[in-house]
């Protein structure tokens, strides 16, 4: 039997045909990925059992003796709100399914329908109920405005609102089963923030990384899907594919933005259907793994260019997390640098060394490209030099000398003057600057020169001019 993807959502089916019966919880498992089917065959049990489950869909068969669909609805309704009712009935009746509807069925069916069909509006009512729980979950983190967090996100220093946000917005749909897109700079912690969604997850296997950017199509295939024994000259061994070992768990697809169009598809298809085909395989197994891809790219321009496809963008993006760069967020490198310099100290076996006044003046002052990758090598670096005592700044000089760029890099997208405004002339323009950088660097007029990629003597000179 296959794993439950859906652990949180039991079915009962309620319906005197016990054949139709059958069938169906086998089409829903086939189909949904959902084994976790109650089957009852007596509609005077509906009620009981609804009130010792975990029940949160309901398919009803509308003609049963005893108690009719019609008379269990609106009880269902009242009683189970949260409940999704779908109604499978052997007429196909406009009015019927109006009334049904009316009564606040979720949706209505004929049982000579294809059973995907049926199983689709499944889908459809689960994706409705998780998309409920999720708003009920952040309604709770806005109603408390702050949650105790879980214990996953004590790796991920910050103390940045948008990052609590996605703290929050991740533990509201830890239980989801759709996908999640982590976007962000190269190296703000998109990796980080996938181990912490796969330990707020209830689920119970492993969560496998797979970088596919460097994965031409059919290596794509054979590392995601595995391979049968003989697919191909030199398989000697059939292999199981990384879906398989995330079994249970998280596969995680980094570097998504550099998936080629023809491996797009194959991955389309995969969230589509659920199902894939082990290399020279033709006996389909079904994924039974959350996804979650990652990129450091804009997907939404890489799609406006025809370079990612529209369909999978927006698959992928059901949920999705961004996270800002550390330029963004500067109220964490304190945090960040302290929590860098103390594993360094660790490593090194080093006293841990105090922070000149000044150095976070100029990391504020810096865009780190980066991120929080290039923060940690700096911390490491340091220390690595260090003897004992406060840290040296020489050992930022990198940062240092590459000051006078700072503010261009760091808001590359943003203007310096406004097309319509005046410009100011020369002598305004280099005062503003200079008074900007005082500001910065707390009126320390060392740092104050660096920022501004002078001397000193000259800034000293320049300030007495502007008095
Ligand atoms: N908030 C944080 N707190 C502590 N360490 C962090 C934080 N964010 C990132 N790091 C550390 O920074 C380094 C880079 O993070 P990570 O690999 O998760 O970045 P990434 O966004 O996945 O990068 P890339 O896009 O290059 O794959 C790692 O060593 C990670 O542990």
């Amino acid at each position: 039997m296959n794993t439950n993807l859906y652990p949180g959502f039991q079915v009962l089916i309620c319906d005197d045909d016990t054949s139709f019966l059958r069938s169906i919880s086998f089409a829903i498992e086939r189909y949904c990925g959902i084994n976790n089917v109650v089957q009852c065959s007596d509609s005077t049990d509906v009620m009981s059992h609804l009130a010792s489950g975990n029940i949160r869909v309901v398919l009803l068969d509308l003609n049963m003796p005893h108690i009719s669909g019609d008379e269990l609805l609106p009880k269902i309704i009242e009683l189970y709100p949260y409940i999704s009712v779908v109604i499978i009935s052997g007429i196909n009746q406009v009015e019927s399914a109006v009334q049904c509807i009316k009564l606040g069925a979720y949706d209505y069916h004929v049982k000579t329908e294809e059973p995907e069909r049926l199983s689709n509006s499944i889908m459809q009512v689960i994706r409705y109920q998780e998309l409920n729980l999720e708003n009920q979950a952040m309604r709770g983190y806005m109603l408390e405005n702050q949650s105790a967090l879980h214990p996953a996100f004590a790796k991920i220093i910050s103390i940045n609102h948008q990052m609590h946000s996605a703290f929050n917005y991740i533990e509201s749909i830890s239980n989801s089963q759709q996908p999640i897109l982590i976007t962000g700079e190269s190296g703000v912690g998109k990796e980080l923030i996938a181990r912490a969604i796969h330990e707020t997850s209830s689920c119970s296997g492993e969560l496998v990384c797979v970088n596919v950017a460097g994965l031409d199509d059919n290596l794509f295939s054979d590392t995601l899907f595995g391979h049968k024994k003989g697919a191909f000259t030199g398989a000697d061994q059939a292999r199981k594919g990384m879906i398989e070992k995330a079994s249970g768990g998280i596969l995680l697809l980094d570097e998504i933005g550099d998936l080629s169009l023809a491996s797009q598809v194959k991955l389309l298809r995969l969230l589509q259907e659920g199902e894939y085909y082990p290399v020279g395989s033709d006996t389909p197994k079904r994924i039974n793994a959350r996804i979650i891809a990652a990129t450091h790219q804009d997907l939404h321009s890489k799609k406006e260019d025809g370079q990612f496809r529209n369909d999978l963008y927006y698959r992928l993006k059901i949920h999705h997390v961004n996270i800002p760069p550390l330029r963004e967020r500067k109220e964490d490198i304190a945090l960040l640098l302290e929590h860098f310099l103390t594993l360094a100290a660790d490593e090194f076996d080093k006293e841990l060394a105090s922070i000149p006044a000044g150095l976070l003046v100029l990391l504020e002052n810096y865009s780190f490209p980066g991120n929080i990758r290039e923060l940690r090598a700096m911390a490491f670096d340091a220390m690595s030099t260090h003897q004992s005592g406060e840290l040296s700044m020489k050992a930022f000089k990198g940062i240092i000398d590459s000051m006078p760029d700072v503010n261009i890099h760091a808001q590359p997208e943003k203007p310096l003057f406004e097309a319509s405004s005046t410009l100011p002339t020369l002598k305004k323009a280099a005062d503003l600057l200079v008074k900007e950088a005082m500001k910065r660097a707390n009126s320390n007029q060392s740092l104050a020169a660096q920022l501004l990629g002078i001397s000193q003597p000259a800034l000293s000179k320049r300030l007495k001019n502007m008095q």
